[in-house]
């Protein structure tokens, strides 16, 4: 059996994975660590200055952390610290956390990071490349995002990593948040986003050309499909070398 620890488990994603690791024959929850403590799906959830103590009494063999930017950071130098395979969903890093991340875990452990977990925004990742890839020059690019009134980053993780997708492909352009007043558009990529209502996640790209618009876009309507990618990267991330990993390596799609 893996076992395994939930970092910000009494949150949206922490429930809805606690829910599915507990349910899971392959998998054992062995507790959940949040802000406040408490219990979750029969175990308990440690509060989060505990987290330390909490690795050494339950030996999880993989940590998933959901949480914020600013604790995340901390908690997979704690999990790397204890030897401890890492999922990562958290967004919203910097540039700078991003390399302290990066540090804390190579050479150390392997650890899956992503910020989408559902097979189909992966997919909609390569479509998206292959798209840029192909279009000739001249066509206009923006892209959107619309998440739920809670989110508190912005733009989403999800949307960042098809900015640097793009700018791969066509770039690197000037990304433009927003439009207001009198504008020209230039070759920059206009990128929207939306806050609203309990809207799972929602992100699309346009490509517009003259006489014609090539739209791709994904939509999640549960936080399952988040859910059960996270879980099915916690089971692919045992054993191997340490370092990072994308979630694209556990869909073998790289
Ligand atoms: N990669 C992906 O597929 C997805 C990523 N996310 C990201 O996951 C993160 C969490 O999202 P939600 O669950 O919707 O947020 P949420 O706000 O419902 O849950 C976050 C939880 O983390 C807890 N927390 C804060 N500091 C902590 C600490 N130091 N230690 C332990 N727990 C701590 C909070 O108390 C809260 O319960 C966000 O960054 C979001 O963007 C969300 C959905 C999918
Ligand atoms: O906060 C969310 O809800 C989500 N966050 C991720 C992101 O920032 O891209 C993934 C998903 O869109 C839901």
């Amino acid at each position: 059996m893996i076992k395994v620890a939930v970092c910000g488990a009494l949150g949206r994603m922490g429930t809805a994975i606690g829910r599915l690791v507990s349910e899971s024959s392959d998998l054992d929850l062995v507790g959940g660590v949040d802000v406040k403590a408490g219990s979750f799906y029969g175990v308990p959830v440690v509060e989060a200055a505990r987290l330390d103590a909490f690795l050494e009494e339950t030996k999880p063999d993989v940590l998933i952390d959901f949480t914020i930017a600013n604790a995340s950071v901390g908690n997979i130098k704690a999990a790397a610290a204890h030897g401890v395979a890492l999922v990562v969903g958290t967004t919203g890093f910097s540039p700078e956390q991003r390399e302290e991340i990066r540090l804390a875990v190579e050479g150390h452990v392997p650890a899956v990071i992503s910020s989408n977990y559902s097979v189909g925004v992966n997919i909609f990742w390569t479509l998206i490349r292959e798209a840029a890839r192909r279009l000739p020059e001249g066509y206009d690019i923006e892209v959107t995002e619309a998440h739920h009134r809670y989110k508190k980053d912005a733009p989403s993780g999800t949307a960042k990593t098809i900015l640097e997708i793009l700018d791969e492909e066509v770039g690197p352009r000037t990304h433009l948040h927003g439009r207001q007043g009198m504008t020209e558009r230039g070759d920059e990529i206009g990128v929207h986003v939306i806050r609203g209502g309990d809207i799972v996640g929602d992100h699309a790209v346009l490509f517009a050309g003259n006489y014609e618009v090539l739209e791709l876009s994904h939509r999640a309507y549960d936080r399952a499909v988040f859910a059960s990618g996270a879980v099915r990267a916690a089971a692919w991330v045992i054993g191997r070398k340490p370092g990072v990993y994308g979630m694209a390596d556990v869909l073998n799609l790289s």
